[in-house]
């Protein structure tokens, strides 16, 4: 029988402080690169998730050196060889960064995952690679699983890429092509979503002193060598989504400390979303510190650079005093599952009325109802259901081990942020 989650139901102010570990998407961009470098970098504080091991993993494969000390990861490049299989679990970072890494290795390697990986789009990052020399075996025209043919080298140079169903298979081409013989000069063929993850990975590169030049309708990558670097790993700002979310639902307040000051993390837009939502968000020296009335304002938002944040803000929005409307999210139908229609399922069974948009969803509140829920092996769909839950007595949620994608132990945190309730913030 599989797990279920009775969601902790919380009719009262929270006062809580919310340390997170590393961004997912900074690991693994530090991961890659570092596989990538001129010699030995230390990772600090990177987050350790199923995804991000499943990217050491992967790395590990072709024989790079990934080595815990402490919390620490230490990586040190090595000359990369196939044959290998590789699985990328669920894992968007995994699938769409690997393989251009991949194809710089001498030999066959493959990459499969869960059942779900099979149905998240890839063509985009495949056919891009092929444009670049690459050979690839995928009978199922851009899903996985695929066969990667690297020969140790790439040639690289001018290429179009549609990313309009993930920004990652940009990323994971610009991540790589320093190391390819004529560097990359990428276009883009469509239009594309999760702008603020590509400005991500363009200044990571840059950190390790890659050239990188935006032009027309894409992106330049010069070859040449990829500096190793020693780095600190930021909080995941998105995984912050549900802890501040519940100062909205509860009221009170929570902090989360260490919020950069300066970041490429789409997360940080929270504290705009959250205020537009009726919250108070404040930096303080210990964080970001966001107040809540328990009453909250609807949204309505484009909201095609945070996609990652639409599922908590939805279950917000289902609690809200009015109807929301969000728009630019049609990629989210690729996500780990299709998000639209998950959070369509979720809401609808906690009493909202709920109508899909092409690109996005319209939530109105209704009279709120318990409801068995599924985690659609979505971390991000746990989490929502978590935020439903403070508001919501008798939500469950069945297979909430899909929270181990990022953030293993959510549940733990979630008890100790209601837990925490009185006299955190001394
Ligand atoms: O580059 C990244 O680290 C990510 C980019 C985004 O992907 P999409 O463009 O597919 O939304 C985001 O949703 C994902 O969680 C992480
Ligand atoms: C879309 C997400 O993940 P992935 O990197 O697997 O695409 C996410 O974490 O919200």
């Amino acid at each position: 029988m599989s797990d279920v989650w009775s969601a902790p139901h919380h009719p009262a102010p929270v006062d809580a402080v919310v340390p997170l570990p590393g961004s997912k998407s900074l690991t693994a961009r530090a991961l890659v690169l570092a596989a990538l470098a001129d010699g030995p970098s230390r990772l600090v504080h990177p987050l350790r998730a199923r995804d991000t091991d499943l990217m050491a993993g992967a790395l590990r494969a072709l024989g790079v050196g990934i080595e815990d000390d402490g919390d620490d990861w230490l990586v040190t490049p090595a000359p990369m060889r196939g044959p290998a299989t590789v699985d990328a679990g669920l894992a968007g970072t995994v699938l769409r960064f690997f393989p251009p890494v991949a194809a710089l290795a001498d030999g066959p390697v493959t990459v499969d995952g869960d059942p779900r990986l099979h149905d998240r789009p890839n063509a985009g990052l495949l056919d891009g690679l092929r444009g670049l020399g690459v050979r690839i075996d995928d009978a199922g025209r851009g899903r996985a699983p695929f066969t990667v043919h690297g020969t140790g080298r790439v040639r690289g140079g001018a290429v179009e890429v549609d990313a309009s169903e993930s920004s990652q298979m940009v990323s994971g081409l610009l991540l790589a092509a320093a190391r390819f013989d004529e560097g990359i000069d990428l276009t883009l063929a469509g239009a594309l979503p999760s702008l603020p993850h590509v400005d991500m990975t363009v200044a990571t590169l840059r950190e390790h002193g890659v050239e990188v030049a935006a032009t027309d309708r894409g992106w330049r990558v010069a070859p040449g060598p990829i500096a190793a670097l020693d780095r600190v790993l930021e909080p995941d700002l998105s995984n912050a989504a549900p802890f501040l979310a519940a100062a909205l639902v509860c009221g009170g307040r929570v902090t989360v400390p260490d919020w950069p000051a300066v970041t490429t993390q789409p997360g940080a837009q929270l504290d705009r979303l959250l205020t537009l939502m009726g919250a108070e968000a404040e930096r303080t020296p210990e964080g970001l510190r966001v107040t809540g009335t328990g009453s909250i304002r609807p949204l309505v938002a484009d909201l095609g650079e945070v996609s990652e944040l639409v599922p908590v803000l939805a279950a917000l929005a289902a609690l809200a005093d009015g109807p929301s409307r969000f728009t630019g999210v049609a990629h989210m139908r690729g996500h780990e599952t299709d998000r639209l229609q998950a959070l369509d399922e979720v809401l609808t069974a906690v009493g909202a009325t709920v109508r899909q948009l092409p690109d996005g969803l319209e939530i109105e509140p209704g009279p709120r109802r318990p409801a068995r829920l599924d985690s659609y092996a979505d971390h991000r769909m746990v989490m929502a259901a978590a935020v439903l839950g403070l508001a919501i007595d008798g939500v469950e949620v069945a297979d909430p081990g899909a929270v181990t994608k990022t953030l293993p132990d959510f549940r733990e945190r979630w008890a100790r942020l209601l837990g925490d309730a009185v006299g955190a913030h001394r």
